[in-house]
């Protein structure tokens, strides 16, 4: 979990650049937030200025005359707080859309061609909308392009990709992702305060930004992409890409649904192997592509390293973000592979993973055999230990991928011949047994170490 320390207060914002935030016209569920009574007063900075109107820097942009350029980096507001400098797109349009001058990066090759128009910063988003993080929903932000253009290098080429951002709450991430060039940016966030901002952003982007205003949880990604861009599974990755930054709290369950869909090529992978490129705590970035043998290493790392290559990118400390997390996040980076490792239903490989680190640091067998009804649980322990040549006394994170392949398969041969066999739950017999107030017995006295 992320927690937020110290809180920007809320306060009336009079922002730099005249603007004028508009309602959403996203597919929202609740309309949006009222916008804060200064920016209403304000142009949008998508719009040409008046003649003779003045920025509050003094800028003009009268017809023909050239604006001047900010100083490279620096905040136009100081919005951004110290160590957290905003790097913004300095091209600046003259009356009637006319582009002056280029993004210093764009200038230096580092983002690709596309420019955004003069937008305020996300600092500036943040305190013009108000966005304060919420716990509840663990908001943390990142307001350095030039971190959010880092993350977005790790999907690769996005030029003309369609890509689905998830959680671009005040859309750091969104920008770096416009600047690769992309053909269209679906944007998915579940927080309303964020969709005027996102708004003023698809505004800027024009025709290239969907903004929907729901939970990526029960989102159908199935439908989300142009059906020609779909690509046999055994083909290149399809030119489809999922980013996003989201709370810790809601990225681990995702990847585990991902990763079913991976297995099941539905869901957004029904275009395909498309790749994602996504932030976890740094701990669970370790376990995702733990090795065996390693100390991280655990059922999360089967499960993603059996149905996709998956890389650690880097690793962005906690005070890269505001507010500051307690931890710090590492960039994952997912491509799904032609044939998983383990080639059984994802369920059977998940029951047999989870029961294999049920006890993580005693032998193997003492989590294997929770796939067994007490009655014939040595018996049938030996019998599958034996069959997929796993020594019962290694550790579970000392399994490599191919012991974890044998068990599978003997699993799935032992469940073909006593069909009840899959249905069985070791943690139901464990509940029923504390309800009918059995005595004791060494199963229930045994803490389970599964990982949460
Ligand atoms: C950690 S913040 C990151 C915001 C932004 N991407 C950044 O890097 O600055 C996570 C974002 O995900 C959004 N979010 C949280 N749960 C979500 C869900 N289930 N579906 C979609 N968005 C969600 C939050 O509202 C927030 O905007």
């Amino acid at each position: 979990m992320r927690h937020r320390r110290n809180p920007p207060p809320a306060r009336a914002y009079e922002p730099p650049l005249p603007l004028t935030p508009r309602p959403a016209h996203a597919h929202t569920q609740h309309p949006p937030p009222p916008a804060p009574s200064a920016a209403r007063r304000m142009r949008s900075p998508l719009l040409p200025e008046r003649h003779g109107q003045r920025g509050r820097r003094g800028s003009t942009c009268a017809p023909g005359r050239r604006k001047r350029r900010p100083r490279r980096g620096a905040s136009r507001s100081g919005a951004a707080p110290a160590g957290h400098r905003t790097r913004v797109s300095s091209s600046w349009f003259l009356p009637g859309g006319k582009e002056q001058e280029r993004c210093p990066m764009a200038a230096r090759g580092k983002v690709a061609a596309f420019n955004l128009p003069p937008l305020p910063t996300v600092g500036e988003i943040i305190k013009l909308f108000r966005l304060q993080a919420q716990k509840q929903l663990s908001q943390n932000f990142l307001l350095d392009l030039r971190l959010t253009d880092k993350i977005v290098r790790q999907a690769g080429k996005l030029k003309n990709a369609h890509v689905c951002e998830v959680g671009p709450g005040p859309g750091g991430i969104t920008r770096s992702i416009l600047n690769a060039d992309v053909e269209q940016l679906l944007l998915v966030e579940k927080d309303p305060r964020f969709i005027p901002g996102l708004q003023m952003l698809s505004e800027a982007a024009p025709g290239k930004v969907r903004i929907v205003h729901g939970d990526i949880l029960t989102f159908k990604m199935e439908k989300a992409f142009p059906k020609h861009l779909k690509k046999n599974w055994e083909d290149e990755p399809p030119n489809i890409h999922i980013i996003g930054n989201l709370p810790f709290s809601v990225s681990t369950p995702l990847i585990i649904k991902w990763l079913e869909n991976v297995s099941k090529k539905n869901g957004p992978f029904i275009y395909g192997r498309t790749q994602m490129t996504l932030t976890f705590q740094k701990e669970v970035a370790e376990r995702l592509t733990a090795n065996t043998g390693g100390k991280q290493r655990s059922r999360l790392s089967i499960m993603s390293q059996h149905l996709c290559t998956v890389e650690n990118r880097f690793v962005i400390p906690g005070q890269a973000f505001v507010p500051k997390p307690e931890v710090d996040v590492a960039v994952v980076h997912f491509t799904p592979l032609v044939q998983p490792k383990i080639q059984q239903p994802f369920e059977l490989v998940e029951k047999v993973v989870r029961s294999a680190f049920q006890f993580r640091r005693k032998h193997c067998f003492r989590g294997i055999e929770t796939l067994f009804p007490e009655s014939e649980r040595l018996k049938k322990t030996e019998e599958l230990m034996m069959a997929a040549d796993v020594d019962p006394t290694l550790r579970p994170f000392q399994l490599s991928m191919s012991h974890f392949r044998n068990l599978c398969n003997t699993y799935r041969k032992m469940c073909e011949e006593d069909p009840s066999l899959f249905a069985y739950n070791y943690r139901e017999e464990l509940k029923q047994k504390k309800r009918q107030h059995l005595p004791k017995s060494i199963s229930q006295t045994e803490q389970t170490e599964e990982e949460n």
